[in-house]
């Protein structure tokens, strides 16, 4: 970013942050001069912790597409910018799934290494989350989860060897410049699964679904007052459609569906039984319950939907306009039954924010 650029976001950013913590204008001015001189000389300026800490709440708040947006102030920002090393990026990785799980009362957090500076080595993390399940391609289909292919084949090409099932966790894999990209494998102590099961159907324990208790995306790029954050996963916890009616459900994914008509005995001759509709309710009735059953973190659709509207009308008490992306807010099932299809949402994005970056390459 040119120096005149980053001065204008980097100025932004200050006063709005520090407007939010209430720092008097003496303290915000002499601020805003600081980084001024910070990039006059060394063309980048670096945040205090308080003001990463604010403004990872700010990107999160900013997140057009997330629901989840209730809670934006409960984030826990841990700072790893220190760290130098590929081993000491996957132990702050481990600590990050450990303090994020919680033993199932997870912890919405969010781990920031070091931002991409000109000149610097950039720190990238290879997964898309730190806990996903391989997907192989064998002779009878693809093994596992299918959107893992790629980064499947990286691994066993570093010498990685999965165990060949449809749930292996893949190991973490980070590179910092452009040095080999070093996998490591996660203790599996230290991964919290869910076998699914439905309360009422016994058949559906035949399928023997499972899936991980805790999301932690890996892969996007946190942008604050003009500073890039290219590795700085971030975790919440789940929607419970978003494992029933996506990741179990498409047909590029677990492809379910089909079977679960089977274990429920449905009539799936003909479209109009809509049978794949009630597979996929009583999918998601299962992984809720399994959830709980489990004292895992979750929420369903609905009961997220009403936060997210409390979150709205408080963003409007605090007279800022909320911003959304209606085609990613609208939940998969069931949309009209929420008051956000019968919304409509500015999809202006605002910084702080998360934003798709390219996938790091060999
Ligand atoms: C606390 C519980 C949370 C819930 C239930 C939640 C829920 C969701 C859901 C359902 C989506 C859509 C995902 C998809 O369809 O693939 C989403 C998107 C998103 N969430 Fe949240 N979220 C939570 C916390 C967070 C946190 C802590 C952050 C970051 C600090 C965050 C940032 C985002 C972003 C950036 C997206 C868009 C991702 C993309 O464009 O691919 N969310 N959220
Ligand atoms: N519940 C969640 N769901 C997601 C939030 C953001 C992204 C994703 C994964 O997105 C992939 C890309 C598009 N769909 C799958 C899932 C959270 C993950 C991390 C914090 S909350």
């Amino acid at each position: 970013m040119e120096p005149i650029q980053l001065m204008e976001a980097a100025e932004q950013f200050i006063r709005t942050c520090y407007r939010e913590l209430d720092k008097t204008t003496d303290e915000t001015e002499r601020r805003v001069q600081e980084v001024r001189q910070m990039i006059e000389q060394q063309g980048y300026y670096e945040h205090t912790t308080e003001e990463l800490r604010h403004g990872a709440k700010m990107a999160w708040r900013n997140s057009n597409r997330c629901i989840g947006r209730f809670f934006w102030e409960s984030l826990l920002v841990i700072d790893e910018r220190h760290v130098e090393t590929e081993e000491e990026m996957a132990q702050a990785m481990l600590r990050h799934i450990d303090f994020a799980t919680n033993g199932g009362k997870i912890r919405p957090t969010i781990t920031v290494f070091a931002p991409a500076v000109a000149g610097r080595a950039p720190m990238r993390i290879w997964n898309d989350q730190l806990i996903r399940y391989a997907g192989y391609e064998t002779e009878y289909g693809v093994l596992g989860d299918p959107v893992s292919l790629s980064l499947t084949k990286l691994c066993e090409s570093l010498g990685w060897q999965g165990k060949g099932t449809n749930y292996d966790v893949l190991p973490l894999v980070v590179q910092i410049g452009d040095r080999t990209p070093q996998f490591f494998e996660i203790p599996q102590e230290l991964v919290l699964e869910v076998p699914i099961v439905h309360p009422d159907l016994p058949g559906f324990a035949d399928l023997a679904l499972q899936w991980y208790g805790v999301p932690i995306v890996s892969n996007m790029r946190m942008e604050i007052g003009g500073i890039h954050y290219l590795a700085a996963p971030f975790n919440g916890w789940y929607m419970g459609t978003e494992i029933g009616a996506r990741n179990f459900a498409d047909q590029e994914r677990y492809n379910m569906l089909p079977k679960v008509a089977e274990v429920m005995g449905l009539d799936t001759s003909r479209e109009a039984t809509l049978w794949r509709d009630k597979a996929l309710i009583e999918l998601n009735v299962a992984v809720l319950h399994s959830f709980k059953e489990k004292g895992v973190s979750i929420v369903d659709h609905h009961t997220a939907s009403q936060q997210f509207k409390r979150f709205e009308e408080r963003e409007e008490k605090c007279s800022r306009a909320v911003t959304g992306d209606w085609t990613w807010l609208v939940p998969p099932i069931s949309g009209t039954a929420t008051h956000i299809f019968h919304s409509l949402y500015d999809n202006t994005i605002h910084t702080p924010n998360f934003f798709y970056q390219d996938k790091p390459e060999l």
